[in-house]
């Protein structure tokens, strides 16, 4: 069925803000359909796909829209439909737009040059080939560019696995159990999930199998003192108040009171009764300070790049630079070091990422190893066989999405030596 021919002014204005990448798309997005509540549920999800379509394949399509005709913007808009639905189904092409659309499905992408085909910004694309090499740069950018499954995490508090398994089947929603995660399920169609018994009930969360493995990883059990040093919206305090048996106790600092709360309905539905949330002014704020040394696990899941979650975020590869990296290298360094002092000896201290550079993953460790001799690594396969992971990592937890289809996550656990 023909799409109605506003469908190709509305992507070009969406498209124009989007990529002028002053903020993340997804929330630009949400604004313009709340700013046009006319547009019906399939229209915003063809503008949506052909939007983030453009934002994963930019480079080839910014290279194929140099031969059309008309604005550049609109041209951009066309490729990016065509895309997402087929040049067939746009109504309102102007003369000689549906020939241009046809010659240009008519180009093998494989045959493209292989920066272009990577679709990554030229400073990423060195920054991997050198460490990894062409090919397997392609494939991980190939696979960051395919749109991510949806995972959930069961909540051990309400259900287990095998119950939410035949939960599901009912609505119906067809899932199965991700490979490392014990607790994920992975479902291949996007369902409604407000109107599903088994999120209601909070006996579901939505949550990639690669930020359950990070939660796990903690290893933090009945009755500990546990701190989510940066916990944004509470997607690992929840999985961690969980593992905890919603016993102990377990902080949730973050700095933005805005994302803390979004934690709030949510740990209203998981029925935890074991967290605090604390908004903290900065990493070094008097609230940090007063539980110096009491804590038996800290989590760091700390602000970065996002490129690993370019399945998700596709505008992340255009709105970061070399630049942006060693403001974040300089922060994530910082959080470390104060989360650092929390931790009672023998306790643990995990530092994560949803980055696949070095510079935020094994360079902040490095770096914080060379100043804090009171702490050594402990070797990420032990502690993935500590937990029963069949995952098979040296001493890092290194996901991506070519290799184990999670987003891109980075992970060191961290040990304060016994006084
Ligand atoms: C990767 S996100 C956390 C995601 C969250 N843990 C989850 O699983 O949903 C990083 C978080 O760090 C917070 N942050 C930034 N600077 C911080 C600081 N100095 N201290 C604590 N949190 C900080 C950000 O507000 C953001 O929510």
């Amino acid at each position: 069925m023909r799409l109605p021919p506003a469908i190709i002014p509305h992507t070009e204005e969406l498209l124009r803000e989007v990529l002028r990448f002053t903020g993340p798309a997804d929330v630009t997005l949400s604004r313009y359909f709340r700013d046009n509540p006319r547009l019906g549920s399939r229209e915003r999800g063809v503008i949506a796909e052909a939007v983030y379509g453009l934002l994963r394949n930019k480079t080839v399509l910014t290279n194929f829209a140099e031969s059309g005709i008309g604005p550049m913007m609109r041209r951009l808009a066309l490729l990016g439909l065509a895309d997402a639905v087929g040049a067939e189904s746009i109504a309102g092409l102007q003369e000689g737009e549906a020939e241009w659309l046809e010659r240009v499905a008519q180009i093998d992408r494989t045959q493209l040059a292989p920066q272009m085909r990577s679709n990554l910004p030229p400073w990423l694309w060195d920054k991997l080939v050198a460490r990894m090499g062409e090919a397997a740069t392609l494939e991980l950018a190939d696979a960051m560019n395919r749109p991510a499954p949806l995972d959930l995490r069961v909540n051990t508090i309400k259900s287990d696995r095998d119950t939410v398994i035949a939960e599901l089947a009912k609505a119906p929603v067809a899932c199965e159990p991700t490979p490392y995660s014990p607790l994920g399920l992975r479902v291949f169609k996007k369902p409604a999930l407000q109107n599903i018994p088994v999120f209601k009930e909070g006996a579901i969360e939505v949550q990639d199998e690669g930020s359950q493995l990070l939660a796990q990883i903690v290893g933090a059990k009945r009755g500990e003192m546990v701190v989510d040093f940066c916990a944004g919206a509470g997607g690992k305090t929840l999985a961690l108040g969980a593992l905890m048996r919603n016993t102990g106790r377990l902080y949730a600092f973050d700095v933005s009171e805005k994302r803390l709360a979004k934690l709030k309905p949510r740990l209203a539905r998981s029925g935890l009764s074991n967290v605090h949330p604390v908004v903290i002014a900065h990493e070094n704020d008097a609230k940090v300070k007063r539980l110096a040394g009491k804590l038996d696990r800290v989590l760091v899941d700390a602000p970065c790049s996002g490129l690993g979650t370019l399945r998700r975020n596709p505008d992340m590869k255009w709105r970061q630079s070399v630049e942006t990296l060693g403001e974040m290298r300089a922060k994530q360094g910082s959080i470390l070091a104060s989360a650092a002092r929390l931790v009672r000896p023998g306790g643990r201290l995990v530092y994560g990422t949803c980055s696949i550079l070095e510079e935020e993953n094994d360079e902040v460790i490095a770096d914080f190893l060379q100043s804090h001799p009171d702490f050594i690594l402990r070797p990420m396969s032990e502690v993935l066989a500590e937990q029963k992971i069949a995952l098979d990592m040296g001493d890092y937890l290194k996901l991506l999405p070519h290799l184990h289809q999670t987003d891109g996550f980075f992970a060191a656990v961290l040990e304060r030596r016994a006084a």
